[in-house]
């Protein structure tokens, strides 16, 4: 491990992955093995998630030629220098902010979206110039295996490196020195990445989960809502970091909400649901099991049906969930939706507050100044208002956590920034030693005060007026400079 980060040191350190035409020509070279190499791609995501091959191009492949190309039309502004505002001691000189990369960075990506937990950060690493390990989950295998064998074949291979394996290679590439980590997984393991990293100093941005909430107000389409929440929670069989966890709402709407989404999963997977291509597993017996532990003890309003042999669980809603219950402790990534009462949105809001701060945060109502109350009143990775998941489809919008959900956020120009260093750049000129006399030693209380002026603005009538005094004179010698040259 050693050795292979430091060769893609030393190719970083020899500027090659800095000029923007390189960073294009990556870019271009990933984009050709998605469209290329698309069937093989989809295969391997298919066989992790036994997900239909035209889920996985909707799910996963879309999001990544979406973000390659947003890199590719944008790249040239969100790298060029930005002019910066200057104070009057600097007026004469050049300030601006330059982006630059950061070196060699980490990528650990999670096994529920194999291919986009993985490329969409390396898209941003590469855009701003970075060398990158992309280190996939070895529960998605056959994912892990395809990008071993593609990236090489289309990427410079000195820069951009993949290492596949456990726990035991992801703990020897954390010993390495990086300079900026992007993790997505559990939050226990995203402590220990962060534990790695602080011995290095390196920055993480660290993707976790949570229990992300789905308040339903009173005043609201319930066949609208229970669709989409249907699609967002059910998608890739409830594993997916931003799926609704749980709804709260008022108990008079639970046996509604049950009612139509029991209708929406007939309407999306039909009567046998197993069948059903659009309908994926659990990814190991370990989460299958843990999943079955959470219904214990719970009133299974809707499915419950589930098969260990194909680790077959059915879309599963629980109602009068009692908030102290195990599956109300932990995040579920599972198709079980529990309906826990509240008597209005302001206990709502208290429901939200009293747990830590979830990764999304889902408001369905008519009333818009409902969902801004909720938004404003609660914290939250990210919100879609009268829908799911969708914030993460924007990429002009930070995706990423708060507080217990993780730290720092990515896509599009976040993904960028967040592989930069915004460099701020100060050119002066080597003249000007008059005005610099005033931060000189010896200091005095003229100089403080000239220092006021200048960097507070802070203005002194008198000394106002002589600056005025002085531009005034300096006008009328340049006006009598130029008749005396005509006369
Ligand atoms: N915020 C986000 O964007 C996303 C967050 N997630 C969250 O990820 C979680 C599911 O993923 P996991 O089951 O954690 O995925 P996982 O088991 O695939 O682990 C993630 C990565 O961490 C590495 N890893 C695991 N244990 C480790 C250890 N002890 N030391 C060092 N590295 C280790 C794995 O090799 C893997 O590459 C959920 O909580 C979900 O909410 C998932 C997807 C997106
Ligand atoms: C056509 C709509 C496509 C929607 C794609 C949703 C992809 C969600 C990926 C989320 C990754 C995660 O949160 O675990």
């Amino acid at each position: 491990m050693e050795r292979q980060v430091l060769r893609l040191r030393q190719a970083f350190r020899s500027g090659r992955s800095r000029p923007l035409r390189f960073r294009l020509q990556q870019l271009e070279a990933l984009r050709r093995m998605v469209q290329e190499r698309e069937k093989e791609i989809l295969a391997a995501i298919a066989a992790d998630l036994s997900k239909s091959e035209l889920n996985a191009y909707s799910h996963e492949v879309i999001t990544i030629l979406g973000e390659i190309d947003f890199m590719l039309g944008n790249l040239p502004e969100l790298a060029s220098a930005r002019p910066a505002k200057k104070n009057l001691l600097t007026m004469m000189d050049e300030a601006y902010v330059q982006p630059e990369p950061l070196g060699v960075v980490l990528i650990i990506g999670a096994w529920n979206y194999p291919f986009v937990l993985t490329m969409q950060p390396l898209v941003g690493a590469i855009a701003a110039g970075n060398a990158a390990i992309v280190k996939p989950s070895e529960l998605s295998e056959n994912t892990a295996k395809i990008l071993a064998e593609l990236l090489p074949q289309y990427l410079d291979q000195d820069l951009y490196a993949i290492v596949n394996g456990g726990i035991p290679e992801t703990t020897e590439l954390l010993k390495q020195r990086f300079d900026h980590i992007l993790y997505t997984g559990n939050t226990a393991v995203g402590k220990i990445v962060m534990e790695a990293a602080a011995k290095h100093l390196t920055p993480v941005t660290l993707e976790l989960g949570g229990k992300s909430p789905c308040y339903i107000d009173r005043d609201c389409d319930l066949d609208v809502a229970c669709r989409r929440i249907a699609w967002g929670k059910y998608m890739n069989c409830g594993q997916t970091c931003i799926a609704p966890d749980y709804i709260l709402c008022e108990a008079s709407l639970q046996n509604q909400i049950v009612q139509k989404i029991k209708e929406t999963v007939k309407d999306f997977y039909g009567e046998n649901i197993k069948a059903s291509p659009d309908y994926e597993r659990i990814i190991n017996l370990r989460h299958f099991k843990r999943l079955q532990s959470l219904l214990k003890g719970q009133k299974i309003a809707f499915g419950g049906e589930m098969d260990e042999a194909t680790r077959y669980l059915a879309p599963t809603i629980l109602t009068d969930v009692d908030p102290n219950s195990k599956v109300m402790q932990e995040e579920i990534f599972g198709p079980i939706l529990p309906i826990v009462s509240v008597k209005n949105v302001d206990e709502a809001i208290n429901f939200i507050n009293d747990r830590e701060k979830p990764l999304a945060l889902y408001v369905f109502s008519r009333n818009n100044k409902l969902i801004k109350r909720v938004i404003d009143e609660t914290s939250s990775g990210g919100v879609t208002g009268n829908d799911v998941i969708m914030h993460f489809t924007v990429n002009s919008l930070p995706f990423g956590g708060v507080g217990a959900s993780g730290m720092g956020a990515y896509h599009g120009k976040y993904s960028f920034d967040t592989f930069s260093h915004q460099r701020p750049c100060l050119l002066k000129g080597l003249k000007g030693e008059s005005v610099n006399k005033l931060r000189y030693p010896p200091n005095s209380e003229s100089k403080v005060s000239w220092a006021k002026f200048f960097l507070l603005k802070q203005f002194n009538k008198g000394r106002l007026g002589m600056l005025l005094f002085v531009c005034l004179v300096a006008v009328a010698a340049v006006i009598v400079k130029f008749v005396l040259e005509r006369a």
